[in-house]
């Protein structure tokens, strides 16, 4: 399978006047106010914000793993009613099997849909050069270094081929080094495969790195209060993240953010 096999050309996501409550009357926690969004495919899109503002909420109703008190969520115009193979969850913890190895792992997936060996063991494979594992294949994830076992998580969703991949603070528990790493990475892949993605995280020079497009939102109960494209995800195909991160117009654009999250 090649890289041009595995692009995707998957349907918008739309939110359309998404509220969310937690709780009943009484002790009513509303989460996120009014949410209308479209994510057109192929978009890489940054959502940060205050602490407890909604960011995660808003994820676990795109994954489809609950419903929003009012408004509607669609994928390709189909509405969201629960989680489908066509959207993929990176959670900040990796949810890695231990009996598992980091090949059985990606390949679980494929797995359960049925996949003959030969092809779900060449998709893993396949997956984990594309995260620089291939020397680990054959390791339990407790052997992996917090990088790595969040490299395989991110190969393991991918090999579930999503059209969309939604991701929660992947990065967050990841020491700066390693995270920076696989910010790059995350960048490659994305190219490579076109998927679209909604990276949820704190950091904000993360959100302006990362994302053709940054979303912040208010705190809650959330609402979206800077929606702006950004430049830098697409202009790291030819420049080094760390050099874009060095120019003016990152500065810039990371000091608007922070302003926004306020
Ligand atoms: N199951 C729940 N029951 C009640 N309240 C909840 C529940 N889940 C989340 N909340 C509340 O809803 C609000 C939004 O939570 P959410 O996890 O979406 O925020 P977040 O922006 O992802 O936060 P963080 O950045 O800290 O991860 C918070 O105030 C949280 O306490």
């Amino acid at each position: 399978m090649t890289l041009e096999a595995v692009r995707t050309h998957a349907g918008a996501v739309r939110v359309a006047g998404v509220e969310h409550v937690f709780g009943s009357r009484g002790t009513a926690v509303p989460a996120l106010d009014r949410i209308d969004l479209t994510i057109e495919p192929g978009e890489l899109v940054t959502l940060a914000g205050p602490s407890g503002c909604g960011k995660t909420t808003l994820m676990r109703l795109a994954a489809g793993f609950m419903r929003p008190t009012s408004g509607t969520i669609t994928v390709g115009g189909h509405e969201v009613r629960g989680a489908g193979a066509d959207r993929g969850v990176v959670f900040q913890q990796p949810t890695l099997y231990p009996w598992l190895d980091v090949r059985a792992n990606v390949a679980l997936g494929p797995k359960l849909r049925g996949v003959s060996k030969a092809d779900r063991t060449a998709r893993a494979d396949e997956y984990l050069a594309m995260v620089g594992l291939t020397d680990f294949a054959q390791r339990r994830p407790y052997e992996l270094s917090g990088g790595m076992q969040q490299r395989t998580q991110i190969a393991r969703v991918l090999a579930n081929d999503p059209d969309i991949v939604l991701m929660d603070e992947p990065f967050g528990a990841l020491d700066a080094l390693t995270r920076e790493r696989l910010q790059g990475e995350l960048l490659a892949l994305w190219r490579a495969t076109g998927k679209t993605v909604l990276f949820i995280t704190h950091g904000v020079e993360e959100a302006v790195l990362l994302g053709t497009r940054v979303l912040v939102m208010s705190p809650r109960p959330g609402s979206i209060v800077f929606d702006e494209p950004a430049p830098f995800a697409a202009a790291s195909a030819d420049v080094a993240p760390s050099e874009l991160r060095a120019t003016p117009e990152f500065a810039e654009m990371t000091h608007r953010v922070r302003a926004a999250i306020g």
